[in-house]
């Protein structure tokens, strides 16, 4: 059932090009007022559902829903959608605010009301002033924002923005970061924002998607994908990562690197085959007498807030540190862990299955009746 909170609904969206699938079996729910970010690498198809979306392409299967209603076959302008595209499409031999007023003059509407949007819309992207400039005359940054203003002058329900940054260099993009956050919590419209960009989507986003091979692998909170990643590809794509073979012992051990080791994960299969990930940044430098694990640097390079060391552990897995104290190539160190930092990766699972197992984990703490290792401490036998 979609709720009034719920303005788009994809059930089961299959898009195909001839024999080419390019999305599978797509289904999620996007709220009203929130900032979505679609993320993944090139040809997953990220454009592809703005596309169907804004109604410029029709899903070949499945349903799409605007505010509870089917709009599989509504032509694009009949949709309250709006998008800003990768390279601004503005058109160069009109001035601002011919560009701004351009959908509204096509609408038919009067001149005056007309000045009155386009100049309420330049204030919202900071741009008063500049309603007389050539696009010629415009900073990447300003292109930008003129083009987003187009979009926002027509009162969209959904905003979509296709890579809206990418042509920027890094300092203004940080910058847009900031001003399209902020432009979305003052216009409380609905943000379905493309990126490839992990750190954008992390730093930007109320939810994101991430999609890989024309399938959502895994939705949620910047934090939850962060935290919680649901399978290799995503621990890999969001942030770096440790990855490592293991297995379940029983609920709350897992064994990796050839020890064992208390963690908060529960519902495998006894010593059941999984994937262990660790965060560099969850990993801290300790003695060797004191290590959970021990590993021999292979390399460390400065980045400024921290070093990032790399090694190997006995077993022959690799591991990288990110870490303020310094390591010495060619020697052993420590590595200390909480059994928190260690995110069990089930093979296969779905994400309904995944989420039913976490959501099964909440308020159940490791049960201290099971015999484990001390915190974080390792076991050799
Ligand atoms: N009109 C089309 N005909 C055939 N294949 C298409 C068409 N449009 C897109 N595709 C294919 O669909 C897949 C998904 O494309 P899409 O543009 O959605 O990817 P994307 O995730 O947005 O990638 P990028 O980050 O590179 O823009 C790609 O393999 C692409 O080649």
């Amino acid at each position: 059932m979609t709720d009034n909170k719920t303005i788009i609904r994809f059930e089961n969206v299959t898009k195909k090009y001839d024999n080419d699938t390019v999305l599978n079996g797509v289904s999620f729910e996007i709220e009203r007022g929130k900032f979505y970010t679609l993320l993944g690498p090139s040809g997953c198809g990220k454009t592809t559902i703005l596309r169907l979306i804004a109604g410029f392409i029709e899903p070949s299967e499945g349903t799409i829903s605007f505010n509870g209603k089917i709009i599989n076959d509504v032509p694009a302008d009949k949709r309250q959608v709006n998008t800003v595209f990768q390279d601004y499409a503005l058109f160069p031999h009109l001035n601002v605010f011919e560009n701004i007023a351009f959908g509204l003059r096509i609408k038919k509407m009067k001149n005056a009301a007309i000045a009155e949007k386009v100049m309420e819309a330049l204030r919202f992207v900071n741009l008063n002033g500049y309603e007389n400039r050539e696009i010629s005359e415009m900073s990447g940054g300003q292109r930008q924002r003129v083009a987003i203003a187009r979009a926002i002058v027509n009162e969209p329900e959904i905003l979509l923005l296709d890579e809206p940054l990418s042509a920027l260099d890094l300092k203004l993009r940080t910058e847009m970061q900031y001003e399209l956050r902020e432009l979305q919590r003052r216009l409380g419209i609905t943000f379905i924002f493309v990126t490839h960009d992990q750190e954008e989507a992390l730093a930007m986003s109320d939810e994101i998607f991430v999609l890989n091979q024309g399938e959502i692998q895994q939705s949620g909170t910047p934090t939850d994908i962060y935290d919680e990643p649901i399978n290799r590809f995503v621990a890999d794509f969001i942030g770096e990562s440790n990855i490592v073979p293991g297995r379940m012992i029983q609920d709350f051990q897992a064994e990796f690197a050839g020890k064992r080791f208390e963690c908060v994960d529960q519902g495998f299969s006894p010593n059941e085959p999984v994937e262990i990930m660790i965060r560099p940044e969850d990993l801290e430098i300790t003695s060797t007498e004191l290590g959970d694990l021990l590993i021999k640097v292979d390399s460390q390079l400065f980045r400024g807030v921290h070093y990032e060391i790399s090694g190997y552990d006995e077993a022959g897995n690799e591991w990288l540190v990110h870490s303020t104290k310094k390591a010495i190539v060619g020697e052993s160190i420590g590595l200390r862990f909480d059994p928190e930092a260690i995110h069990v990766m089930r093979f296969g699972e779905t994400e309904e299955e995944f989420d039913r197992r976490l959501e099964a984990y909440a308020g159940h703490e490791p049960d201290s009746s099971v015999p484990t290792p001390t915190v974080g401490g390792a076991r050799n036998d």
